[in-house]
Order: C-alpha cells, then sequence, then structure tokens
C-alpha cells in the first residue's frame, strides 16, 4: 500500500488508507481551511483503490492541479493540488512516505510522481487532528486550522478571521492576490486617478481623471477624499459624498472604479476586479402580497469564475424572479447574493457597474446604426471627463471583440436575431462588467442561432467573466458548467453539472423532465434535490449557513451618476432627435397630421372667419367657435398622439439606463424639449394653415396688433400641454396596445368640455371638471382673442358671457397660465409613475 504524506500549512500527516479526509472550513471536518475562498466542504482526499485521490465537492472556487480547475485528481509524490484559487489558493504539497510509492500514471490524469525522497512524516491518525503532537500554534486541540494565506503580507499577523461561510466583514476581496502596491510616506498625499499625472494611475474608464486623493496626516491618521468624482469613491461599499472625505482604518476597503484599495502599514494594496470573481446565491427568497405568497423559495447556488449558468424552468417557475433578484433590480425578500464574497444588495451602489444585464427585449434603439447607438449609449455610461476619442476606441475595441464591426453602420432593425443580441451583449460589455445576465437571448432564434449565441457566451465566459443566462433552448445547455433547475414554486430542482442532469430526473430528455413538473405540479421538487447526492456536491456547503435574518430594507435613492444633469439632457436629447429622423415614417405623419387638422378646418363655412359678424346681426359669428373648436381638438390630438407611446416604448432601455445611472427627471426633460419642438413646430403648421386664409380679428388682447399670432401661442402651449398628458398615459400603462384606447378617451372628453359644445361654465361640477381639460382653457385663451362672449351671444336669451373668454389679456394670461400649470402638474405624474418601470433598488 503506497503511503501519501500531506504537507499542509508547514504541517505534514502520513495518510491513512482505510479511511477519507475531509477538506474545508466546516470545522467538523478532517482539515479546517480557514479561508473564505475554501467551501465548506471542498473536497475529499481517499485512497481510490488503486492510488489516492483528490475530489472535488462541487466547491465554488474549485480545487486546481498544474493550474488546471479539477474534478478529480490522482495523487502522488510530488503532486501539488491549491484549493479556491490556483495559484494563490490554501496549498496542499503530497510527498511519499517511508514506503517506496507505486506511481500510477494514467494517460487521462496524469500526476507529477518522482521524488519519494525520504521524509520525516507523522502517522496519520484516524483523524488527523486528535492525535497531533501538540504543536506550539494558537490551534493546539483544535483541527488543523489553515491560516488564509497571510493576503496583506502583515509579516507575523494574524490571518483574517471570517465567519465561517459569512462574507468578509469588510466586504472587500480579502484573500485574491493584491493586483499591486503603493508605497506612501506620512504626511504625504497620493492622487488616485486615470490621468497619468496621479501618483496612482488608474486606467479604467469608469474612474475620472482625478477621482480621490488619499492623505497619510502625520498625526496617524489615514484620509481618502473624493475629488468630485463622476462615479464616485466608496468606501465599504457606501458612497462617499461628492468631495466628501472619511477616516480610514486597516479593514477598511475603498472602491475606485473596478479597483479596490486596502491600507496595510504604509502601503496601500490594490486588488483590479478584472473579472474573475466568484458569485454564489443564498437562500434567496422572494414573498409578496405582504409575505403571503412566495414566488421564489429558498434558491442557493454558487459558481466559480469564468463560469457560465443556464436557468431552465417550467413558465412560472420564478426564472425572471430570480434573475432580478441576482441583479439586484428587485432585491430578494430574504438571503444575500454575494458577488466576489461582497453583499451585492447592500454594495449595489459600487457593484452595479460590474453588472451586465441584457433582458429580452432591444436595450439600444433599433432606427439607429449600431455603431452610433453604442457611441451614445457610452457616454451616457462613462464619466463626463472621458475624452470622445478614448469612449469611441472603447465602442471600436467591443464591436471587433463581438465580431460586429462589419455590420457598425447597419442599422439594428435590419440585423438578423442573433446579431441584435450581440449587439445588446456589446453595449453591456462597453463597461467591462464581470458579471452578465442575460434573459431569454435565444427566444424567437432559430437553432443555428441559438447555438450562435451560447457559443458567444461561453467565450464571455472563457474571456473571465461570470455569465448567467435563462432560457428556455435547452438544445446547448451542454455548453454551460452548471444548469441551475427551477420547479414550479420558485425552488430549486437541480443545479450541477449539464450532463448530469438529466440522469438526475431519471428521463432522457429535456421535454419529459418538463412534462413531469406540469403532470405532478404539487410533488416536493426541492426536497428531492435537497435529499440527493447532487445536493450536497454543489450546493449543501452553500445552504449550511444561516440565511439572512432581517428583510432586505431598501437603500434609498443613488446619487452618484456618471454625467452631469445637463450633459445626460443634451445626450438623450441627441439621441432622441437621431431616433425621430431616422423613422422617416413617424416624420411624414408628424407633418401629416397638423397638415390634414388644418385643411379639415378650411372646410368649415365661416364667411366672417375669425372676426366679427355683420352690425345688423350684433356682431355674432357663431361658425368661429366651430372653427376654434376643431383647431383646439386637433392641437389636443396631436400634441398627446405624439408622446403616448414614448415612454411605454422605451421602458426597457429606460428601465436598464436608469440601473446605471441616468437621471430620471434628465430623461423625461429630454422628452419634454424633443417632443415640446415637434409639437409646437406642429401647432405652427395647424395655425399657419387653419389661420392664414381665415378673416382674423380686428385686434389681440396682448399682442394687439397680431391676434393671429396671439392665438397661435395659445394653440402651441395646448399642444405642449397635451404631449404632457400623452406621457403620463405612457407612463401609466402597461402596454402600448393600452394607448390607443386611452387616447381615444383623452380626446373626446377634451372635446366635450371645451365650453363651445355647451355651456359649461355655472354649473357646479361639470364647470370645475372643466377646469382640468386643457382643451377648456386653450379654447377660453383663444376665446379672448375673438371676443368669444360677443361672437356667441344669443340674440334672443339674456347674455352669460363666460367669465374665461373675456376680451381682456388678463384672462388670456390666466387661460394660458392655467395650461402651463396642468403641463407641469403631468410632469410631475409622469416623474410619480416612471419610477414604477425602474429597478427597485433605484426608487427613492
Ligand atoms: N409581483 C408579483 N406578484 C404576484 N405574483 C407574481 C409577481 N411577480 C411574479 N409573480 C408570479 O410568480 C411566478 C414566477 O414568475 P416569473 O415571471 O419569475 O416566472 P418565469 O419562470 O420567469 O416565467 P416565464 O418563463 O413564463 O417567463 C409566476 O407565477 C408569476 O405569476
Amino acid at each position: 500500500m503506497p503511503e501519501l504524506v500531506l504537507e499542509l500549512n508547514g504541517q505534514s500527516w502520513t495518510l491513512d488508507p482505510t479511511r477519507s479526509y475531509s477538506l474545508g472550513r466546516d470545522p467538523q471536518g478532517d482539515f479546517v481551511l480557514q479561508d473564505s475562498r475554501v467551501s465548506w466542504r471542498h473536497a475529499t482526499v481517499r485512497w481510490g483503490g488503486q492510488s489516492w485521490v483528490v475530489e472535488d465537492h462541487g466547491s465554488t472556487n474549485g480545487t486546481y492541479a498544474q493550474g488546471q480547475r479539477v474534478q478529480q485528481q490522482l495523487l502522488g509524490p510530488g503532486t501539488v493540488i491549491h484549493l479556491g484559487n490556483a495559484t494563490d489558493g490554501p496549498r496542499l504539497s503530497f510527498t511519499g512516505g517511508a514506503e517506496p510509492y507505486q506511481s500510477q500514471q494514467t494517460a487521462a490524469m496524469p500526476y507529477q510522481s518522482g521524488q519519494g525522497a525520504a521524509y520525516q512524516s507523522q502517522q496519520a491518525p484516524a483523524a488527523p487532528y486528535q492525535s497531533q503532537q501538540a504543536p506550539a500554534t494558537p490551534y493546539q486541540q483544535q483541527p488543523p486550522q489553515i491560516p488564509a494565506t497571510t493576503p496583506y503580507g502583515q509579516p507575523g499577523g494574524p490571518p483574517p478571521q471570517q465567519p465561517a461561510g459569512a462574507p468578509p466583514a469588510d466586504g472587500g476581496q480579502p484573500n485574491n492576490g493584491a493586483t499591486s502596491l503603493h508605497q506612501f510616506a506620512v504626511g504625504q498625499v497620493t492622487r488616485i486617478g486615470r490621468a497619468l499625472e496621479n501618483e496612482l494611475v488608474v486606467p479604467d474608464l469608469q474612474v475620472s481623471r482625478l477621482h480621490a486623493e488619499f492623505q497619510a496626516h502625520s498625526d496617524g491618521r489615514f484620509e481618502i477624499h473624493d475629488m468630485g468624482s463622476h462615479n464616485g469613491t466608496y468606501v465599504n461599499g457606501q458612497q462617499l459624498p461628492k468631495n466628501g472625505r472619511a477616516n480610514l482604518g486597516p479593514n477598511d476597503t475603498v472602491g475606485i472604479g473596478h479597483s479596490t484599495f486596502r491600507l496595510v502599514g504604509n502601503q496601500l494594496q490594490e486588488f483590479v476586479d478584472t473579472g474573475e470573481v466568484s458569485f454564489s446565491a443564498r437562500h434567496l427568497t422572494v414573498q409578496v402580497n405582504n409575505g403571503q405568497t412566495t414566488i421564489l423559495n429558498d434558491v442557493s447556488f454558487g459558481v466559480p469564475e469564468k463560469s457560465l449558468i443556464g436557468v431552465i424552468g417550467p413558465s412560472g417557475s420564478g426564472k425572471s424572479t430570480l434573475l432580478r433578484a441576482l441583479t439586484g433590480y428587485r432585491p430578494a425578500t430574504y438571503g444575500e447574493v454575494l458577488y466576489d464574497h461582497r453583499n451585492l444588495y447592500t454594495h449595489f451602489a459600487e457593484l452595479r457597474h460590474r453588472i451586465g444585464l441584457v433582458p429580452q427585449d432591444d436595450i439600444l434603439h433599433t432606427a439607429l446604426p449600431i455603431r452610433q447607438a453604442l457611441r451614445l449609449a457610452a457616454q451616457l455610461r462613462f464619466p463626463g471627463d472621458v475624452a470622445v476619442a478614448e469612449r469611441n476606441n472603447r465602442v471600436e475595441e467591443v464591436l471587433a471583440e463581438l465580431k460586429l464591426l462589419p455590420h457598425a453602420d447597419k442599422r439594428i432593425s435590419s440585423l438578423s436575431g442573433g446579431q441584435r443580441k450581440r449587439v445588446s451583449v456589446a453595449l453591456e460589455l462597453l463597461t467591462k462588467p464581470s458579471l452578465i445576465f442575460l434573459d431569454e437571448p435565444t427566444s424567437g432564434l432559430d437553432p443555428g442561432m441559438d447555438r450562435d449565441v451560447m457559443q458567444l457566451l461561453r467565450g464571455l465566459a472563457d474571456d473571465g467573466r461570470t455569465v448567467l443566462v435563462v432560457t428556455h433552448s435547452v438544445a446547448e445547455l451542454g455548453l454551460c458548467d452548471r444548469v441551475l433547475v427551477m420547479a414550479p414554486g420558485g425552488g430549486v430542482a437541480y443545479f450541477g453539472a449539464p450532463d448530469e442532469a438529466l440522469n438526475f430526473f431519471g428521463y432522457d430528455n429535456w421535454a419529459d423532465v418538463f412534462s413531469a413538473f406540469e403532470n405532478y405540479r404539487d410533488y416536493d421538487w426541492m426536497g428531492r434535490w435537497r435529499g440527493s447526492q447532487h445536493y450536497q456536491m454543489y450546493a449543501a456547503d452553500l445552504d449550511a449557513v444561516q440565511p439572512q435574518a432581517a428583510p432586505y430594507q431598501p437603500m434609498g435613492v443613488i446619487q452618484q451618476k456618471a454625467q452631469t444633469w445637463g450633459s445626460q439632457v443634451l445626450t438623450l436629447m441627441r439621441r432622441y432627435a437621431a431616433v425621430i429622423l431616422a423613422d422617416k415614417g413617424f416624420l411624414g405623419l408628424t407633418v401629416a397630421l397638423p397638415v390634414i387638422l388644418g385643411l379639415v378646418s378650411l372646410a368649415i363655412p365661416a364667411d366672417s372667419g375669425l372676426g366679427y359678424g355683420p352690425p345688423e346681426n350684433g356682431l355674432r359669428n357663431g361658425d368661429a367657435s366651430i372653427v376654434l373648436l376643431v383647431l383646439v381638438v386637433g392641437m389636443c390630438f396631436s400634441g398627446a398622439a405624439n408622446a403616448v407611446r414614448e415612454l411605454i416604448k422605451e421602458r426597457v432601455i429606460y428601465e436598464r439606463e436608469r440601473a446605471v445611472g441616468l437621471s430620471r427627471s434628465a430623461y423625461l426633460m429630454s422628452k419634454v424639449f424633443v417632443l415640446g419642438i415637434v409639437t409646437v413646430l406642429q401647432g405652427a403648421i395647424l395655425c399657419v394653415i387653419g389661420l392664414a386664409p381665415r378673416e382674423m380679428p380686428e385686434e389681440g388682447v396682448l399682442f394687439t396688433s397680431s391676434p393671429a399670432v396671439e392665438m397661435s401661442l395659445v394653440i402651441m402651449v395646448l399642444g405642449c400641454t397635451s404631449m404632457m398628458i400623452g406621457l403620463v398615459i405612457s407612463a401609466l400603462v402597461r402596454t402600448s396596445e393600452m394607448t390607443m384606447p386611452l387616447l381615444v378617451m383623452i380626446s373626446v372628453v377634451q372635446l366635450v368640455f371645451t365650453g363651445a359644445l355647451f355651456q359649461v361654465h355655472g354649473t357646479l361640477g361639470v364647470e370645475q371638471l372643466a377646469w382640468l381639460m386643457p382643451s377648456r382653457w386653450a379654447l377660453a385663451g383663444a376665446g379672448t382673442t375673438v371676443d368669444l362672449n360677443t361672437l356667441t351671444a344669443s340674440p334672443t336669451e339674456e347674455p352669460d358671457p363666460d367669465p374665461l373668454w373675456k376680451h381682456e389679456a388678463g384672462f388670456w394670461l390666466l387661460d394660458v397660465t392655467a395650461l402651463l400649470v396642468l403641463a407641469v402638474i403631468c410632469g410631475f405624474l409622469v416623474m410619480k409613475f416612471l419610477r414604477r418601470h425602474e429597478p427597485e433598488v433605484m426608487r427613492a
């Protein structure tokens, strides 16, 4: 029987072939490794009959031999195994014992054999830690606790003690090797930023040119000072106020772009997130209806870096809910999501830039060419001080990476489904996220494109990202590292290797598995999974950690925005204008509508136009009110029609952009400005066509010599107020289809309450209701100019003039002011309703 000696942390044990040895953080295990990259029950070493072998138990961060992740590895003298990280994870080395070792090479899994040198080994005890020679270490009488691999280089300093299974208290990257070290002297100020003149240069487009300053005060205090950075400086995941300061202690981490800094002695250690991060979910539970209904039930899983995870499950099993919980869009009621050991929900403000999300719908305006759309998106996502050339270079890099360069100037709408998905992925890659989530990217694609997209995702993961894809398509699941199968009711039915999944369910194909879900909805699929060996291998260590006791508390609004408000408005306006100009159909309709409505108004016979009627008729001219009515209702309709689909059709884009820092009010203002210009132009066309051929009143009330201008102004303001009503409808509805009936209803209501069809003043209820109608105020405004009270006076009845139609400047101003007030009220309503389209964490 070959004898094998395990060396770990300077100690050695001769292994007993009659038993197996468990490795992990579990204090009940044989070898306890207090390193947070090591899973609870990470791996087992045992005699496999012919040779020694180490078996990984589906650990989150993996077991490595010769730099390669291994599931199972033969062991012999000279073999070196790392846990949790291929290079600097806790190291297990194996040597031969007193007996010569019979090396057992296999072609498939060779190990390094060799040495077999004489070795002073200790006898392996039945349980190795029980009979250790009392070592002069703090771990006396303890399992062989393996100190973390002194990540911070503190000579003689104790390893950071993490509560087993919990995220590091500091929220940092405690055990990743530092990417670089920066010395500082007491009294020195170290400037940190993207520009080369900084002492500490961070070449990351998410970082401002001069981002922050680190100060080592002579009194021993250390301070970080945000220098008005665009994307913010974070201390332990919490954003410093712009230009804010904070004292730093040795356990504090400072987040700047993709880098995390930590203070160690007289060094600043920098950890750069290059994408190779672990990701796990623990006990994620989502409840709705005040906790009455659970739609995601205690989901736990974990994956190492560079993994592609497929999430499948029957309709309604909670896949979208899971995606929203994992991305922080709708945080789980209980449980936590760990990104590189950091709680995503509490660090969302900082980590959200490291997450890419590709929803099912396009997140770019399909009327635009790819390059232009990506450039505009980059403008919104990168800090304001990133030069145009830098941004454009990044766009070209991403285009090249996703093989989109040959199509860069084609409109997105002209691309195939698979290429369109590539464009959405390209957009998300701009900011170099470490985690990418995709919601059914292959739905509606043919099998060839399905494979194409899945291979693309495989490549993205291999290049150093974690990719999670929710899919209905099972044909290419084999490309995934892990598959998560959701069961009816929102629980996990399986998590593990894709090629073991069908075997686990006992079926030959996925159709049968899904039929079983359908036919046995009440079966305890989750219990079956929890009782399985796969569960022990893949998820038990995550589940061993207690769920977070307190439900998630919304953290309030995230203030930090990459661009200033004004710059966001300008970028959005440019984009919106480009989309409108690219849409020839919309442009044609926008011009045709006021032209046709103006011409239609001319069809109304009105001998005296909008002027006074013949004196013998008492100056009456009843036709004028009909002409005004048509112009007013026409403008109401045009203004609202312009806006009514604007927000709902961009809902997915808005939600995504809001999560990466778009200002709600900037978004609304861009719509108001661009649509306002369009609406004012429409009003001008309508008035020129509708008023120019008509006889005009002798004088206006404010612009006395230009009554036509006075009336046109009212019509244009009415158009803008109606546009705001259109935006309210657009923010309110859940689907585009609902907008048309509401538009028709609003237009008819406006028509009825103008005051031209019947008298609205003086009737309690009706008069007050009419105050809410822009058409009422607009007809009144134009009515003051044409002196509608005189034109519509009844020859037989006692005069009962409408108080809002008085031929006086004050009433004209009152009518126009009322229109503007209604527009502002609508603006507030839109802001309120827009919140419903936003990720929950962004709502304030
Ligand atoms: N806010 C909510 N209130 C109540 N029930 C909800 C809510 N959101 C989702 N649900 C329910 O939770 C379940 C899971 O929904 P989810 O959209 O996550 O499923 P899914 O697996 O993504 O479905 P599909 O494959 O059809 O998209 C469904 O039954 C859905 O009706």
